[in-house]
């Protein structure tokens, strides 16, 4: 069974209807609130991939009816600094969703500062709380890439029961807690990185192949099992001979799509799909304060 045309998985209309969702819902919790739903963003130094989910986010959140609460700090910011920004959002009662850019600056400690942020604020689900709700299948703000590919599958119908789901990366962003919700969905999870020996034996045994590694179309068709469904995570800029900028996946997506039966773009697949579980994420805290 091969050569097929692969279904597309379209990240960004379905992000779109979710988007609609959101915004009815904010126009309808709103008199009763007082406020609209409030997100800070704090990011430090220029990562170019952070640069374009900030836009993506700032742009989404006016559309819907989201307060945006932004922080840009240089690169040689302490850390101080930064969580004291985090404990004054904390505070905060117009925010309901506090994120912090990853990667930070090398002088940075991640963890300190991620435990810094109140778990009921923490809509990129990163928190130990919420990462450990996630591990006792426990209902709690979960990390938007990896919801946003459930809800993805969900959407268009892809059975996970049974299958086999092999995950490229383990980065507490992605990787790890995309295994988890793909194990509570009663896959059978095999998490592969950079260590692992054999890799394309591995993938090829993949009935779902997540891929968050990073490398632009590192993957191509000798690596894909006849009717997989492929989920590209990966969001990787790379220059033409004239030097003009594009996004590509990890997957060399037109050497593998014949082979996959569904296929996610890149752009248009889980980067769209993310922001949209970021604003649902932002929209839940605030709803959860009418019943608090
Ligand atoms: N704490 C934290 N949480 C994150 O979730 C996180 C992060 N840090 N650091 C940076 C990465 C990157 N990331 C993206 C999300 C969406 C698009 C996105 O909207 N992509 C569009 C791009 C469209 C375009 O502008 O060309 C698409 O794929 O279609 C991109 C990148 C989230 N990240
Ligand atoms: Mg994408």
């Amino acid at each position: 069974m091969s050569n097929h045309a692969a279904r597309i998985l379209d990240g960004k209309t379905t992000a779109q209807t979710i988007q609609a969702r959101l915004k009815a819902e904010i126009e309808s919790l709103s008199p009763e609130m007082g406020r609209p739903p409030g997100l800070a963003v704090l990011m430090v130094g220029d990562n170019p991939a952070s640069a374009v989910y900030v836009r993506n986010k700032e742009k989404s959140c006016d559309r819907i009816g989201i307060a945006s609460f932004g922080r840009k700090f240089p690169t040689e910011t302490e850390q101080g600094e930064v969580a004291e920004v985090i404990e004054a959002l904390n505070q905060d009662e117009r925010v309901d969703g506090i994120l912090v850019q990853l990667p930070l600056p090398d002088h940075f400690d991640a963890v300190s500062l991620l435990h810094g942020i109140d778990p009921n604020k923490d809509v990129d689900g990163l928190h130990p709380m919420n990462m450990g709700r996630l591990v006792r299948s426990e209902t709690g703000l979960r990390s938007c890439t990896p919801a946003g590919v459930m809800v993805l599958l969900n959407e268009y119908g892809i059975e996970v029961a049974g299958k086999r789901a092999v995950v490229l990366g383990r980065s507490i962003l992605v990787g790890k807690p995309m295994a988890l919700m793909l194990l509570e969905a009663n896959a059978t999870v095999t998490m592969a990185h950079s260590r692992t020996e054999n890799l394309p034996e591995l993938t090829r045994s993949a009935d779902i192949l997540v891929s968050a590694v990073g490398k632009p179309k590192f993957i191509g068709a000798d690596w894909i099992k006849s009717g997989a469904v492929a989920i590209d995570v990966g969001i990787n800029r790379i220059f033409d001979s004239s030097g003009k900028g594009k996004l590509v996946g990890d997957f060399d997506f037109d050497a593998i799509s014949p082979f996959c039966s569904a296929i996610t773009p890149v752009p248009g697949g889980i980067g769209p799909m993310t922001v949209a579980l970021l604003l649902e994420n932002t929209v839940r805290s605030y709803r959860k304060k009418l019943r608090s």
